[in-house]
């Protein structure tokens, strides 16, 4: 785990190259090997299933990893709680023991007075602490570790807060999460979620959030047919994020904006908003009107599609996974937005080496002149025709003409959107959330506050 995290962290620092737009592949150790395991597929739920009701907000349970299957919050009966002058010992039922440093623990004191009741912060002065403080006793009670310190302060912490924070060791690890890939075969059964629910409790917005996560997309049935219900059913999930192209959006082929979405050109399988530092976590698209042919929608699992690569060209996924690319949107005079540097197509966690973000859109990409060497560019070209390739295959791509009344929302972080070209009047709305936004919205209504809390 520690070569392994740093690794990451080395790759994690190199990328950091603040100023110099570098986009060669640097070589970072074997990001790609970490990624080879790390696109986590795991079966998931029917995707039709509707359990808004069964389902209850809070009703989840997060799954953890601790060291026994049944391993719970409880200390040993046979092994005491002991303390020297630098930590205490938690030995657990488990056969696990864990250590504390006392500065650890005293800095992250529960009580009212070090933790803001209401805002969850932290307003004891850590620098107060003396680096060497100790305590005075330290006693297990029913509900807790009940601990005195020098200096009269008083501190207690659940067995279930100390056993979820244990740090040495590790006792509860993050399992990756459940997603279903998909190919062709999702429109047997697409991920659907009902208006009605979804505007009705948190139970169903905790469905439709989590059909988002495990499936990347979801329609939401029953959507009232104007811009107004669109945008209030968008925001049961956050607040929109705001762009050059506004808030909620409500489009046609205009060119309002000098953006090929505002054309009836057809638009390949691509992501967003590639151009920003963070590019758009998801995005809804609600069909208002159309008179003419074409203009289907076209989806594609970018992560099914980056497993395929990686098991087909795992040269080509390793240079997507390293050579960073430029990328703007310059088409209105009065912006031209860029990132603070060039990101590579495929983006792994630099811990766990899990891919997590891919960012495609051959439209927006800019000149490529930083090269670290010569057969560099040959690779890069060959990768990129590689990559084309899988998403080109009719077995991956889910088509369907949009309707007014079924809107779509995808994870623009995972799924790729299209579109064919089309003829006649053709209007829709929609709206960008910020990944950070859904990823609140998607805990909270899935795990509940206080389980959420509890793991901070
Ligand atoms: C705002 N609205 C979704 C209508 C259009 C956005 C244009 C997105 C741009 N082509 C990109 O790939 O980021
Ligand atoms: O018009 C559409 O169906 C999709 C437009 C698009 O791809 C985009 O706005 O990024």
């Amino acid at each position: 785990m520690a070569s392994r995290r740093t690794a990451a962290i080395a790759r994690s620092l190199s990328t950091g190259l603040a100023g110099r737009r570098v986009f060669c592949n640097h070589q970072a150790r074997n990001p790609w090997r970490e990624a080879i395991r790390a696109i986590s597929t795991s079966p998931a739920p029917n995707p039709g299933a509707s359990d808004a009701s069964a389902g209850g907000s809070g009703s989840r349970k997060r799954t953890f990893n601790v060291t026994k299957a049944d391993a719970q919050p409880t200390i040993s009966k046979h092994h005491k709680i002991t303390f020297d002058d630098k930590r205490v010992s938690v030995p657990w039922e488990e056969g696990k023991t864990s250590t504390f440093q006392h500065i650890w623990l005293r800095d992250h004191c529960q009580c009212a007075t070090c933790m803001h009741p209401q805002t969850k912060q932290r307003q004891l002065d850590t620098f107060s602490i003396p680096l060497n403080i100790r305590p005075s006793l330290v006693e297990p009670r029913d509900d807790g570790l009940y601990i005195e310190w020098w200096g009269d302060h008083q501190s207690q912490y659940t067995w279930e807060w100390l056993h979820r924070h244990s740090y040495a060791p590790r006792l509860e690890k993050y399992i990756s999460v459940q997603r279903k890939l998909w190919g062709q075969e999702v429109a047997n059964d697409l991920p659907t979620v009902k208006y009605d629910d979804v505007m009705a409790s948190d139970a169903g917005v905790a469905e439709w959030t989590s059909k988002i996560e495990t499936y990347g997309f979801c329609f939401v049935d029953g959507v009232p047919v104007t811009p107004e219900a669109t945008e209030e059913v968008v925001q049961r999930i956050a607040h929109i994020r705001h762009t050059h192209y506004g808030g909620f959006w409500d489009f046609t082929a205009d060119l309002k904006m000098k953006d090929m979405a505002y054309t009836n050109l057809a638009l390949p399988a691509h992501t967003d908003t590639t151009y920003f530092t963070e590019p758009c976590g998801l995005q809804m698209f609600h069909l208002l009107e159309f008179e003419g042919t074409g203009g289907e929608s076209l989806l594609v699992d970018g992560f099914r599609a980056a497993r395929m690569l990686r098991d087909e060209k795992p040269e080509s996924f390793r240079t997507l996974s390293t050579v960073r690319i430029p990328t703007h949107a310059s088409g209105n005079e009065e912006v031209s937005i860029e990132p603070y540097t060039p990101f590579p197509v495929f983006n792994h966690h630099p811990v766990t080496g899990e891919l997590v973000q891919v960012r495609w859109n051959n439209e927006d990409r800019a000149t490529m002149d930083r090269w670290a060497d010569l057969e560099d560019v040959e690779k890069f070209y060959q990768a990129i025709y590689d990559w084309n390739e899988v998403l080109k295959r009719s077995d991956g791509e889910f088509r369907q003409q949009l309707e007014p009344g079924k809107a779509l929302i995808f994870d623009n972080w995972r799924v790729l959107h299209g579109r064919g070209a089309f003829t006649g009047h053709r209007r829709m709305c929609g709206a960008y959330i910020a990944r950070d936004d859904f990823h609140s919205r998607l805990r909270l209504t899935n795990y509940g506050r206080e389980e959420i809390l509890m793991g901070l």
